[in-house]
């Protein structure tokens, strides 16, 4: 569904991502971890042309992602996003949030995109919450609005950069469970995180980025048991030496 061949962005004279190969399936989870600066989350934002490459091509379902007929709305989407800062509109209640984009960009009615926004709320069981305000709810609730917002487009991809890494632990964990939710729905998704338990439940393939390269990639079973890079072995280490693996 997503294949990326050669992808190369410099900033300034720093290389930060060097010839990059990666192919995603349709319904497959692939998350991406690697060390701070390695490159994963510039990785992630080539995907919906967030940031430009230098070189290399990404298609989606064959068709350049800087093909004409996308447009960079369509695109956008097509393949949704969402970040660690979930940037709800605070003066707009919930359901004003996620149907936003569906009624100005896809210009679907208000009616038609209420009920969107109430079943994509009800899948991550925010439904109660669709008339509160931002501010009313807890950080984990808010990322699952933002998680929403995203889906009311009906995006083929989810790309999620290091959605719980604002939350406070005990937060994690419902969203973690929100997003299994979306995987078992069998909904495309390139990840970017640094938990690693995240990525070894809920990943089909782990690909670990170092200096801008994907210098290993294998199921998570495979990746975390028994890596076969020096350099992986050696991230491995260093966040188990940490407690965090
Ligand atoms: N807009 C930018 N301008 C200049 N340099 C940038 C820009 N964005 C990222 N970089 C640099 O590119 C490198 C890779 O950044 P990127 O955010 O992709 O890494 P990452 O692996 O996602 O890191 P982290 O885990 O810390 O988020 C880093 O050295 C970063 O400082």
């Amino acid at each position: 569904m997503i294949r990326i061949r050669g992808l190369t962005k410099y900033f300034g004279t720093h290389l930060v991502l060097d010839r990059v190969d990666l192919d995603v399936e349709r319904h497959e989870v692939v998350c991406l971890i690697g060390a701070s600066g390695s490159g994963k989350s510039t990785l992630l934002r080539c995907i919906n042309r967030l940031i430009e490459p230098d070189y290399g091509e990404i298609a989606l379902d064959g068709v350049s992602v800087s093909d004409a007929s996308f447009g960079k709305t369509g695109l956008q989407r097509r393949v949704g996003i969402v970040f660690q800062s979930y940037n709800l509109f605070p003066h707009m209640r919930v359901i004003d949030n996620v149907t936003l984009a569906p009624r100005k960009v896809q210009r679907l009615a208000r009616a038609a995109a209420e009920a969107r926004a109430l079943e994509v709320l009800a899948l991550l069981g925010m439904e109660s919450f669709a008339y509160a305000y931002p501010e009313q709810l807890s950080g984990g609730q808010q990322q699952r609005v933002a998680l929403a917002r995203a889906l009311a487009g009906q995006p083929d991809v989810l790309l999620l950069d290091e959605v719980t890494a604002a939350l406070d632990p005990e937060l994690v964990g419902e969203v973690m469970a929100a997003i299994r939710g979306l995987k078992a729905r069998g909904l495309t998704m390139v990840i970017v995180t640094h938990e690693m338990g995240f990525a070894r439940g809920l990943a089909d393939r782990v690909c670990f980025l170092d200096g801008g390269r994907i210098i290993e990639e294998a199921p998570p079973e495979q990746l975390f048991a028994a890596p076969e890079h020096p350099r992986t072995q050696a991230f491995l280490h260093r966040l188990l030496e940490a407690g965090r693996l």
